[in-house]
């Protein structure tokens, strides 16, 4: 096996898209849950994606265990690892963009990091290294409210160089335009000048093709799905045999079909409000969970038992950036979101007992806890249900599963109805 590209998710529901993105561009790819064990028999793959909760953890362990996965990439053949972040750079001034990548460059000895998490398909463009989600900038976004990393600044240079150690400078879109040398120009002054990262605009595909083709001159690269999408256009068009991108996946498989929300995105909590109208949902108290997770997760999944033979069921944990605000202020913000993940994984664990076969979590955190308490680990990649979030089928794991892992931020109102129908 020629491994073309590996990759170290910081989260999973991150490591899925990118799954998808590179599916669909014609790499055949693999989602694994963390350095897979010995024994696990890898597919022959192009792309491995290692998915890592490491998203909102401490830097030095964030950066161990990308550390790790970047050891067993390299040992797969990996010549370009793509360290993916999060499309809203979901993040901290401690971490843990910036730490990882300076980790990473410093053990490959590269020059400077080309950085972007433009995704121009879900609406994230880069401009003169202001990450824009729609039409507003990051700081204007949702994505300020987020429970554990709030994002205020939409400077991407100021925001990465306050979590490296090295300077961090910026490739505009003018460069990107000109083409592949242009940027390569760029970035030799970039070097010269000693920063170790740099921020690139990206607004339109054609940019990420650009990016993506000189991101190969270097071992590493950074950066969402969208910068998967311009290796992948560069990878796979060397390739002998390209695949066509089209999926092959087997049939559904048997068993109820449930859902847990954790995300507390306004996306999420319009897709729940969509699906009250039409399956059951039941809500939790976000204060109970934190002071009496056990008690609050059997009554659910008593809840979930007597409805699962009449179809699908939503469980969910979010809440509005108030109720929110409330329950941290009470008990920290990180307690709060460890224990609403430990209750949330509790209550996975519960469906799949009660015979819970297909199951979409939304949330990136809450699919980490979730699917490691299920010990999931890999996931073979299928069709796309919204853009960024694939069907996804256990690989080594019984009972067999489908599950959606969902961004917060992805999917229309109707996402629930439409994974479950995906997965019927
Ligand atoms: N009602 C709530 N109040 C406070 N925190 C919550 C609530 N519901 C969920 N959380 C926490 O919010 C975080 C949501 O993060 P995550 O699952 O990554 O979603 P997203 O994909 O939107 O980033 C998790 O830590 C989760 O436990
Ligand atoms: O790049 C993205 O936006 C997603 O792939 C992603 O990383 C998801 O993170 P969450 O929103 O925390 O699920």
């Amino acid at each position: 096996m020629t491994l073309l590209l590996g990759c170290i998710a910081d989260d999973y529901t991150g490591a899925s898209d990118l799954a998808n993105t590179l599916t669909k561009a014609g790499l055949r790819t693999v989602q694994t849950i963390g350095v897979p064990a010995a024994d696990f028999a890898l597919p022959d793959v192009d792309a491995v994606v290692v998915a890592l909760k490491s998203r909102s953890i401490p830097a030095t362990e964030a950066v161990a265990l990308s550390r790790g996965a970047r050891d067993f990439l390299g040992g797969e053949g990996a010549r370009h690892i793509l360290f993916k972040i999060c499309s809203t750079f979901d993040s901290t001034d401690a971490g843990n963009i910036g730490p990882v990548t300076d980790a990473l460059r410093a053990d490959a000895s590269a020059g400077p990091v080309l950085v972007t998490p433009a995704f121009p398909e879900t609406g994230r463009t880069v401009y003169f290294g202001h990450l824009f989600v729609g039409a507003v900038p990051l700081n204007e976004s949702p994505l300020k409210d987020h429970p554990l990393n709030p994002m205020t600044d939409a400077n991407l240079v100021r925001v990465m160089a306050r979590q490296s150690a090295a300077p961090v400078g910026l490739v505009d879109l003018h460069t990107v335009a000109r083409g592949p040398e242009a940027v390569r120009s760029r970035l030799a002054v970039l070097a010269q000048e000693g920063k170790g990262a740099a921020i690139i605009d990206a607004v339109f595909e054609r940019d990420l093709e650009t990016i993506g083709a000189v991101a190969l001159d270097e071992p590493l690269s950074v950066g969402a799905s969208g910068l998967g999408l311009g290796l992948a256009r560069t990878l796979a068009a060397g390739r002998t045999a390209p695949t066509d991108g089209a999926v092959r996946w087997g049939a559904s498989v048997p068993g109820a079909i449930a859902a847990i929300a954790g995300s507390c995105s306004a996306a999420t909590l319009e897709q729940i409000a969509r699906a009250e109208e039409n399956m059951p949902v039941l809500r939790l108290a976000a204060e109970q969970l934190v002071t009496d997770g056990a008690a609050v997760v059997a009554e659910a999944i008593g809840w979930a038992r007597e409805r699962l033979a009449h179809g699908p069921v939503l469980i969910a944990a979010s809440g509005t950036p108030q109720e929110v605000a409330a329950v941290q202020a009470r008990h920290g913000r990180h307690a709060s979101g460890l224990a609403i993940e430990q209750a949330s994984a509790a209550l996975a664990a519960g469906l799949v007992e009660a015979g819970v076969r297909r199951l979409v979590v939304a949330g990136g955190e809450t699919s980490g806890a979730c699917v490691d308490r299920l010990g999931i680990a890999g996931f073979e990649v299928g069709p796309e249900i919204a853009a960024g979030v694939p069907l996804l089928r256990t690989v080594a794991y019984a009972p067999q599963m489908l599950l959606a892992l969902k961004s917060g931020n992805f999917g229309g109102p109707d996402f629930f109805a439409r994974a479950f129908a995906a997965m019927s």
